[in-house]
């Protein structure tokens, strides 16, 4: 079924500023999306608008064929995720995921608990209170507090952005391990590109509330469609062609050491494997990595450089 979820319409307002302007979007079962792009896009505008915390000025959201619009957030079957983790700090992790499901009466609550908490890997931990996990244990105490509760789809906004580098792997891995095994609807929510490519089965980019492009990881890595999207995941370099639409190199594509043009070296720093170098153009500003084995240039030093056309990607319009 494609439309699980469904946004028809949807229009999101603050006063009389408008959002999200006439959203349509379509969520399978089971699928993964990630809604990506910069602050202030409508991303957590939309995730609000389906848990039901805003009420849309027009337009309807049905999630498993039934019209939830006007809906009231309890009874819409959706859980969600913060990225501050919202624990009850005075009740112990099996408390905290019991909760939901002692206000509704489930009787085989115990059983619930448990298989939430070993979902998560958190089983041990059952006693413990909040103030006695790291940061990644306490989000998935939030996790399993959500998934207790079988909701038909999770939201979760920027679960990780309060997490390390390396918890944050680790719980990337974590919810796509989750997810396989419950099968649970997810929408995520994030400004990170590489959070979204590794996570993601479907990309919504969104740009001003409204849907930029979307597709797979694959996708939206290696064929954006416009000049933001294409910002968006690295491609440094994005030309204006005549004709209207552009050309976009990533830093590895342009070839740097030779070439038919020129470009006086800005910048330049040792990334590992590889050298980052900025370098001032006629084209303006360019960025290109090269292998770090190949001979360093200094800064001020006149480089020659080509932007091959056949390592280039083309884009519908250069912003
Ligand atoms: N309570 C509010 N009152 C008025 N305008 C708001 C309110 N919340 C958000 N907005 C505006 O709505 C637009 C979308 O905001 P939203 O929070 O959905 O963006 P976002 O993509 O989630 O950004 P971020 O990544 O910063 O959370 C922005 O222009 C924002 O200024």
């Amino acid at each position: 079924m494609s439309d699980y979820v469904s946004l028809q319409g949807l229009t999101l307002t603050y006063g009389d500023t408008v959002a999200v302007p006439a959203l349509d979007l379509e969520i399978a079962k089971g699928e993964l999306i990630c809604l990506l792009g910069p602050s202030g896009c409508g991303k957590t505008t939309t995730m609000r608008a389906i848990a039901g915390l805003l009420n849309p000025s027009s337009g309807t959201i049905t999630i498993d064929g039934r019209d939830v619009t006007r809906v009231p957030p309890s009874r819409r079957e959706v859980g969600l995720v913060f990225q501050s983790y919202a624990l009850f700090p005075h009740l112990s992790v099996y408390d905290n995921v019991a909760f939901g499901l002692k206000m509704k009466k489930t009787p085989d609550l115990d059983a619930r608990v448990k298989e939430g908490l070993a979902t998560v890997g958190l089983s041990d931990f059952a006693s413990r209170m909040p103030a006695e996990l790291s940061g990644g244990q306490q989000q998935r105490v939030a996790l399993a507090r959500s998934l207790v509760m079988q909701p038909k789809v999770l939201l979760l906004d920027e679960p990780l952005s309060n997490l390390d580098a390396r918890l944050r792997l680790e719980m990337r891995m974590e919810l796509q391990r989750v997810q396989r095994e419950t099968g649970v609807t997810m929408v995520f929510v994030t400004h990170d590109q590489a959070e979204a490519l590794s996570l993601a089965d479907r990309i919504i980019v969104m740009r001003g509330g409204r849907i930029e492009q979307q597709g797979s990881p694959e996708e939206i890595y290696n064929r954006p469609a416009t000049g933001f999207v294409a910002d968006f995941v690295g491609f440094e370099t994005i030309l204006p062609q005549e004709d209207g639409t552009a050309l976009a190199w990533r830093p590895s594509a342009v070839e740097l050491g030779s070439g038919p043009y020129e470009g006086r070296v800005q910048g330049v720093s040792f990334a590992g494997e590889r050298r980052d170098y900025v370098l001032d153009t006629q084209f303006g500003q360019i960025k290109a990595d090269v292998a770090a084995e190949r001979p360093a240039h200094g800064i001020g030093e006149t480089v020659a450089f080509d932007l091959p056309r056949e390592r280039a990607v083309t884009l519908e319009r250069a912003k």
